[in-house]
C-alpha cells in the first residue's frame, strides 16, 4: 500500500531529530564498553564480511613473515626431539606509529615491492565480494596483520635447529597464522570503494591502519525490502514563477513548499536558506536553532533547479576528509572553511524496517558498541517508521564523531514531500568551523530517554559519571559509551 501524504503543522513536528537509535534496543546483551578502535590501537584491520574471510581463505595468500622455505612447502613437519628449545620467530618491527600515512598516496617501492603476493590475489577476490554490495555479515572480524594481537595468539614456533641449513634438521611449526591481508592492501581496497565519490579523501597520520573495510561507499540511500516509496503521481510542487528574470524566486513568493514548514511566532513561515550573497545558501538560524525539519523544492516545482530552497538535494559540495583520530577511530573534518548553517553532508545508508534493524541488532556482536542506526521516525512512533542503517554501506559522515560541545547538527530534509516517512538527514555547521577542525554532533541529543532513565541528577545535568554507568549498567542491561570528547563540559558518556 502506498504511504498516504500526511498534512503536519508545526504543532506535530516532533522536537527532535533522527539521530542515532540506541543500540541496546536492539541488542539488550550488550553490557561491555569497549570501543573497537581504541582496543587495540595496533591492529590494523576491520573487516566485517564473512565473504572476506572464507575467499581469503580460498586464496593461496601467505603471509609475509613465513620464510621463503614455509612458502613453498606445503606440508610441514612438526616432529620435535626432547632437545628442542621452542622459542617464537622474532617479530618484525612495526612501522613507526607515528609516521603519517597518505592513504590517497600509492604506496613507496618498498612496500609494494613486499605487498606483491597478497595484492595480486586478493584485489579480485575483494571486488567480487566487498564492492558487489553483498557484504552480509555484521560481526567484525579481525584479520590481524604481522604485528597484531591475532599474530601474538598464534606465533610460529621454530626449533632453534631448524636455523642449521641441513634438510635432516627439521624446520617446526606448530600453528600456521591466520590469512590477512596488509595494510597496504586494505588501502588500495578501500581507496578503491572510496572512489565512487567525489571529493572525499582519506588519510592516516596516526599509526599505518586503514579505515574498516566491511561497507560499501554509496551516493544514495538504498531502498530495503518492505519500505514502501511514493510514486511519483503523490508527489506535487509549488507553482512559482518559473521566470526569475529579476532574482525574484521562491525565497520571495509564498511557496506552496512551506506549507508544511515551521512558523514564526506571529505566524509567519520561513524560508529555509538564506539568500544573502554573503552567506546564501546557508540554513537560517530560525531552523538551526529550532531544529526544524526543512521542506525543499523539488523536481515537479515550477521553479528552477538553482531555486534558493535546493541546498541538500544537490549533495556534498565541500571537499571532506576522513582521518584517524587519535583515540575515537575514524572522524571525519572539512577541507575548507565552514560557514554558520552550511551544509555539509547527508548520512546515507540502507532504508530499513524496524522489524529488519531488530534483526540486524540482535545478530550484532554482543561486544560490537559500533552502531550507525538512525531512526526516520520524524513523523511516526518508533515503530512506525523507518531506519538508516550505515552499518554496511554509507558515506563519509559515518565517520562523524561524537562531541558533547559539537560543531555540526543532523537536521530533517525532504523534498519528495509525499514520501513523508523517507527524508534526508543532513549534517549542518552550527558555527564557523575552520579548515581541517573535526567535525561532530551530539549523538545523545535524541536519547533524552535514556538519560532520563539513569538518574534525576542526570536528568538535570546531563552527566553522567563511572558511578551512574554502573548503575544503569545494572537497571538497564546496557551501558552508556566513555567519551573522549575532551569538551569542558564533557558529560562523561554518550548513548551509542
Ligand atoms: C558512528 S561511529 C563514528 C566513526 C568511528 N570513529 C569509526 O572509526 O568508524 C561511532 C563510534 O565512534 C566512537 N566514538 C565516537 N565518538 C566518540 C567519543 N566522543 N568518545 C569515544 N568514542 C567515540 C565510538 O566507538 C562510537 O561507537
Amino acid at each position: 500500500m502506498l504511504p498516504a501524504y500526511k498534512p503536519s503543522s508545526i504543532e506535530t513536528q516532533k522536537q527532535r531529530v533522527g539521530t542515532p537509535i540506541s543500540l541496546h534496543a536492539y541488542n539488550p546483551h550488550i553490557t561491555t564498553r569497549q570501543l573497537p578502535h581504541e582496543a587495540s590501537p595496533q591492529s590494523t584491520l576491520d573487516i566485517r564480511t564473512k565473504e572476506f574471510s572464507s575467499s581469503l581463505s580460498q586464496s593461496r595468500f601467505q603471509p609475509r613473515q613465513l620464510s621463503p622455505s614455509l612458502n613453498k612447502r606445503k606440508i610441514i613437519d612438526l616432529t620435535l626431539s626432547d632437545d628442542d628449545e621452542i622459542v617464537p620467530i622474532p617479530r618484525k618491527k612495526s612501522r613507526s606509529s607515528s609516521q603519517s600515512t597518505d592513504l590517497s598516496a600509492e604506496p613507496n617501492h618498498d612496500s609494494r615491492k613486499n605487498d606483491k603476493v597478497g595484492v595480486k590475489q586478493l584485489v579480485p577476490t575483494l571486488k567480487s565480494t566487498n564492492l558487489n554490495g553483498t557484504v552480509s555479515a555484521p560481526r567484525r572480524l579481525h584479520f590481524a596483520s604481522k604485528s597484531t594481537k591475532v599474530r601474538e595468539k598464534a606465533p610460529v614456533f621454530r626449533s632453534p635447529y631448524s636455523q642449521a641449513t641441513s634438510s635432516q634438521e627439521r624446520v617446526s611449526a606448530v600453528q600456521v597464522p591466520p590469512l590477512q591481508p596488509s595494510p597496504a592492501d586494505c588501502r588500495r581496497v578501500f581507496l578503491e570503494n572510496l572512489s565512487v565519490l567525489k571529493g572525499v579523501t582519506v588519510i592516516n597520520t596516526v599509526d599505518d591502519s586503514s579505515p574498516p573495510l566491511g561497507f560499501k561507499f554509496i551516493k544514495e540511500n538504498v531502498i530495503g525490502k518492505g519500505v514502501h516509496r511514493a510514486t511519483d503521481e503523490f508527489m506535487s510542487g509549488c507553482t512559482c514563477r518559473k521566470d526569475n528574470g529579476r532574482q525574484i524566486g521562491c525565497e520571495y513568493l509564498v511557496c506552496e513548499c512551506l506549507e508544511d514548514s515551521a512558523t514564526t511566532k506571529d505566524g509567519k513561515k520561513m524560508f529555509p536558506y538564506s539568500a544573502r550573497k554573503i552567506d546564501s545558501g546557508c540554513l537560517r538560524p530560525f531552523y538551526l536553532q529550532g531544529g526544524f525539519h526543512v521542506f525543499e523544492c523539488n523536481e515537479k516545482c515550477n521553479c528552477m533547479s538553482n531555486c534558493k530552497n535546493r541546498v541538500v538535494q544537490h549533495g556534498r559540495t565541500v571537499p571532506l576528509e576522513i582521518f584517524k583520530t587519535t583515540n575515537r577511530g575514524w572522524g571525519l573534518r572539512c577541507k575548507v572553511d565552514l560557514k554558520t548553517g552550511q551544509f555539509i553532508d547527508t548520512y546515507r545508508g540502507e532504508v530499513i524496517t524496524h522489524e529488519e534493524a531488530e534483526r540486524r541488532g540482535n545478530k550484532r556482536h554482543p561486544d560490537d558498541r559500533e552502531n550507525y542506526f538512525f531512526n526516520l521516525d520524524r513523523w511516526e512512533d518508533e515503530s512506525e517508521g523507518y531506519v538508516c542503517d550505515g552499518t554496511f554501506m554509507g558515506g563519509p559522515t559515518r565517520f562523524i564523531n561524537h562531541s558533547c560541545d559539537p560543531n555540526c547538527q543532523q537536521m530533517t530534509v525532504s523534498y519528495n514531500h509525499a514520501d513523508i516517512n523517507i527524508y534526508d538527514l543532513a549534517f549542518f555547521a552550527t558555527e564557523p568551523i575552520p579548515a581541517g577542525t573535526e567535525l561532530t554532533f551530539d549523538y545523545s541529543a535524541s536519547v533524552d530517554e535514556e538519560i532520563d532513565d539513569a538518574d534525576e541528577d542526570v536528568e538535570q545535568s546531563r552527566v553522567i559519571t563511572e558511578k551512574k554507568a554502573d548503575e544503569l549498567e545494572k537497571k538497564k542491561g546496557y551501558r552508556p559509551s566513555r567519551c573522549l570528547c575532551g569538551a569542558d563540559n564533557c558529560r562523561g558518556y554518550f548513548f551509542t
